[in-house]
Parts: C-alpha cells; structure tokens; sequence
C-alpha cells in the first residue's frame, strides 16, 4: 500500500519518479590541537573562499530572481568580518572547521536576535557554514544530489542556493519538509515550474530511490507507487504540458470575459528572454532588489538607469512600479531601521516614509524622470498602507511628481475593508495577497509550520478579495493581484470569479493560469468562488473546486 503524505501545494504540475535526498550537511569531528595557527588561518581562510566562488558560479548560472539571492549569498561568504572571526577562533586555539561552525553560529545568533523575520537569512547562513566546513574537511560540497537519472528532491528545505541552480530536465518535482507557500524555495520552484510540495511532514523519512507521485496542486504525496501509477501520472503530466503549450492569446474566460495578464518582475534582467505576446503588461516590479545590500540608497541617476532600463523593454503595455518596500522579510540594513519585537507589524513598507520621506521623494522622482525618457505607461503604488489618508496622501505625492496614475497595495485587513473609499482618491488597487494571507490569518509569512493558515485559498482572504473586487466593479477601476496566489491556475478562476481583472505572476505561471481561465465561462467562475468561500478552510475550499472542475 502507498503511504500518503500531505503538504502544502505551492507550484503545480504532476511528476512522478524515484526520489533522491538532498545530502546532509557534513558534521563536524572531533576537535583536534592546532599546531600551525597561520597554516590553519589559511584553510579556513581558503574554504571561505570556496564558498563565496561556489555560490558566485551558480549564480552565474542563474537568472533574475535567483541570480540575486546567490549574489547576495556570496557577498555574506566574502564578509571579512567572517574572516575575522573565524582568525580570532584560531588563535584561540580552534580548528579551522570548528572556528567556522561558532563564528557562522554567532552570526546565526545575531540575526536570529534581529527579529523572526530574519530566520530565513539564518538560513542562508547555515548553507554558507555547510559549504565552508565541507570545504575545509575537504569533502564535497553538500548540495542538490546527482543521482544519475531524473529524480523528486526530497530535503528538510532548500536554501535558495540550491532551488536556484537545480535542473529542471533533471528534477522532477521538489517536496520539502519545511517551507510556506511564499518561501524562497516556492517562489523559484514556480519560477522553474517545477511541481512542488512544502511542509509535508514525514517526506524526509522515504528512502531514497522509492518511487513516489507528486501534486504540486493538492499538495499529495504518494511513496511507494507501482510502476503502472507512475506511468499514468507521467502520462496525464505530459498530457497537461501539450494542453498548456498550446495555449495562446490575452486573459480571458471561455466566454470571452477579460483577466489581464501581468508580470512580476525584480529589474529589467528578468524580462529577457520572455515572450511578452500577450501579456498585457508588468503587474509588480519590486524595486527593492536595486536598494539590496548596500550600505547607501542607489542615487537618483542610478534609479533612473534602472528604472529605464525595465521600462524601455515593455513600452506596450502598463508597467506597476511599487515603491520601495522595505522591512520585515525585505531588511534593508542602510535605513537603519530601529530593532522591533514584531519587524512584520512595524514600520515596514510606505511607513518608513514618515520616517525617512526623502527617499520615497527622491524615487518618486527617479520613476517620474525614466517614465518620461521612454513610452511605457507608468503605474505607481505603494506596499503596506493601512489606513485612507495614507492612500490619499501617497496618491498626491506621487501626482505631485507628475505620475497621473497613483494606486496602492492591499496588503492588510484594514485596508481590504476600506477599498472603496481607498478608490475615492486612487486609481487601482493591487492585491498583495503574500502580506494579506499573513495578516488575515495572524500567521508569519516566514513560518513553514503556519503554511496551511497562510494558504492563499483560505476562505477569509478570499472574502477580502472580493471586498477589493466589488468595491473596483463600483468605482470602475482596475483591482488586480500581484501576490502568489495569481500564479494558482485552479485557484485563477475562482479569482476571476471574485470579480479581479488583473493576475500578475512570474513568467512560467502564465501558460497554466491562461489555460485555466480558457477552460471556464466567467458564470462557472463565479459559482467555483461561491463553493470556495462556503467552504471550512483552505483545503476544504481546494478540494470543493477541484472536486467540480474535475466533474
Ligand atoms: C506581492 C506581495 O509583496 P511581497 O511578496 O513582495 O511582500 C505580497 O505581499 O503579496
Ligand atoms: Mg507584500
């Protein structure tokens, strides 16, 4: 009989295959006495080296996204102040993989002590310390296993060094045991479209080479499948690839009811490459990537190139530009923000405008001048506001600046409620349903063992949604969703159902939600968001949906 086990559905697709366990970090041995402290400085120094060059080839390797991760990754492994540590452990008397371990251990500490909001930089650190005491025990690196044959990654969770890099041509599907549906690893597992599963208790415990099937849209995990189970999940994966590689054309229901299609996007890199037919334009472009470990704001001049240069390549269709969305899961250590118990419920997002204005100021004014340099139609809107004035005030700022088309995130309850009179003094409203899950239902974004209360088909998130959407239908303006949970093909009608006209996703998530949305009269999405929102729960509510989109 195959053993079930249940995660969290985070990127979808169906695969089926032999699993292979990532290799477990090297443990360290016993300590032994240093009889040449330089020499010793030296290796350390050396397998710091090898990690940051590591890290560096891969993200040679990578695009976008995940290109900058491992870029931000190999600046924390050339930290010299890593290096020191590591130096005063050995003249102490340490080995140079025990000098690693307490100096990369300290650290952990130190970000842990930030605020929980930094567990997830914790641990990018531990994959560095891996890397680094691997090298110095002159073992291989620990990392993505290479069994020979395409293969389901199954490990505790990856750290983005490792999702960033893998094969798809190789890898099957991932399941983690730990992760939420907006981690790092299930960002870029959808960005690879690869199948995934987070937060699936028990996966670590299939043996490597069992054969199991994956649906990365139930989040089930079946272990110990026969080969005729295989053969007819591979046969229905290939299947739903031919159907989704057909499909072409704008958003749009099977009875012709426009869902516009969009991008996310961090700068300009992340649109090469990218067949933009159709797509009718970038629904968020983050631009906090630009402000990423630095210990200055970029300048104006530089804002403006960076601006400019992502506006030049989509001068068809409307670009969203979010203002810098700093804080919380987006540290951003030159503001100098002050430590605080909960960073999530802090000055985060358009707050830290009321600390710091001019930096918004001094955006707004970079977004105005590359709007004008190019042919783009530029939308502004800001994260995290809570309260109407904010939206009023941020609105005539960013007119101020010569930008006629001002909107603003929901992000919170607060602000889902109020949409209407939100849309009294701004022109759109863009759902960011990562932060809107998180606060609805009082869980960490960070927190894998939350993952089934941050599921963006919760009932009560989805309530709010179409809070937003009826109060867009009323005003006559555009209420779209720049969170996960549009890149969801079964989970897109119901949106559509709700009555939102925008799904902005990144570029792999497009085939399945255009498919999705093809497969369905705009009625049929409106009974599929009735039976979601009657239901219990998020899994409750999937299943309902998938139960009659199945027949
Ligand atoms: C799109 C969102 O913003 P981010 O994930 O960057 O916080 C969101 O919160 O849904
Ligand atoms: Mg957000």
């Amino acid at each position: 009989m195959p053993e079930e086990l249940r995660g969290i559905g985070v990127s979808p697709g169906l695969a089926a295959g032999p699993v292979a366990r990532m290799s477990p970090p090297p443990s360290l041995p016993e300590a032994r006495t240093v009889k040449d402290p330089d020499e010793e400085v030296a290796v350390a120094a050396r397998a710091l080296e090898a990690a940051e060059n590591r890290l560096r080839e891969r993200a040679a390797q990578a695009t976008g996204a995940a290109r900058d991760i491992l870029d931000a990754q190999s600046m924390i492994a050339a930290d010299p102040t890593l290096k020191d540590g590591v130096t005063d452990r050995i003249k102490d008397g340490a080995d140079a993989p025990h000098a690693l371990r307490d100096t990369f251990d300290e650290h952990r500490r130190t970000l842990e002590g930030l605020g929980g909001y930094l567990a997830e930089r914790a641990a990018d650190l531990d994959d560095i310390a891996h890397r680094a005491i691997a090298a110095a025990l002159g073992l291989p690196m620990p990392g993505v296993p290479q069994p020979g044959h395409p293969y389901v990654l199954v490990a505790d969770d990856l750290a983005p060094a490792d999702t960033a890099t893998l094969d798809p041509a190789n890898v099957l599907a991932l399941v983690t045991e730990r992760g939420g549906p907006t981690s790092h690893t299930a960002i870029l597992a959808r960005s690879l479209g690869l199948p995934a599963v987070v937060g699936c208790a028990g996966a670590l415990g299939i043996a490597d080479a069992t054969a199991v099937t994956v649906d990365g849209t139930t989040g089930l995990v079946r272990a110990g499948v026969g080969d005729e189970e295989v053969d007819g999940v591979r046969a229905r994966a290939a299947e739903e690839r031919a159907r989704l590689a057909g499909g072409t054309g704008p958003g749009r229901t099977s009875d012709g009811h426009a869902v516009d299609l969009m991008l996310n996007i961090g700068s300009a890199a992340d649109l090469a490459g990218v067949d933009l037919t159709d797509v009718a334009g970038v629904g968020l472009f983050r631009t906090e990537f630009l402000f990423l470990d630095r210990h200055d704001a970029p300048d104006l001049e530089e804002q403006v190139d960076a601006y400019a240069e992502a506006f030049r390549l989509f001068e068809r269709g409307t670009i969203v530009v979010r203002t810098l969305d700093a804080g919380a899961d987006k540290p951003l250590p030159f503001l100098g923000l002050r430590e605080e118990p909960n960073p999530a419920l802090g000055v985060r997002g358009l707050r830290v405008a009321r600390e710091q204005p001019e930096i918004l100021d001094t955006q707004l004014e970079a977004i105005a001048l590359a709007a004008l340099e190019t042919a783009a139609d530029v939308w502004v809107m800001a994260p995290m506001v809570s309260t109407q004035p904010e939206a009023a005030d941020f609105a005539a700022r960013v007119r101020d600046h010569g930008l006629p088309t001002a909107g603003v995130m929901i992000e919170v309850p607060a602000a889902a409620l109020r949409a209407g009179r939100f849309l009294d003094t701004v022109d759109f409203l863009s759902i960011g349903t990562n932060d809107l899950s998180q606060y609805t239902l009082a869980a960490d974004r960070q927190s894998g063992g939350l993952a089934d209360l941050l599921d963006p088909w919760q009932p009560a998130l989805l309530e709010l949604i179409g809070v937003c959407a009826a109060a867009g239908k009323t005003a006559g303006k555009s209420v779209g969703i720049c969170g996960e949970a549009a890149a969801d093909p079964f989970l897109a009608p119901v949106l559509a159902g709700l009555g939102i006209t925008k799904l902005s996703m990144s570029p792999r998530g497009l085939p399945a939600v255009r498919a999705s949305l093809a497969g369905h009269t705009l009625a049929e999405c409106e009974r599929l968001a009735a039976l979601a929102l009657d239901a219990g729960d998020a899994a409750e509510a999937r299943a309902a949906v998938l139960a009659e989109t199945n027949g």
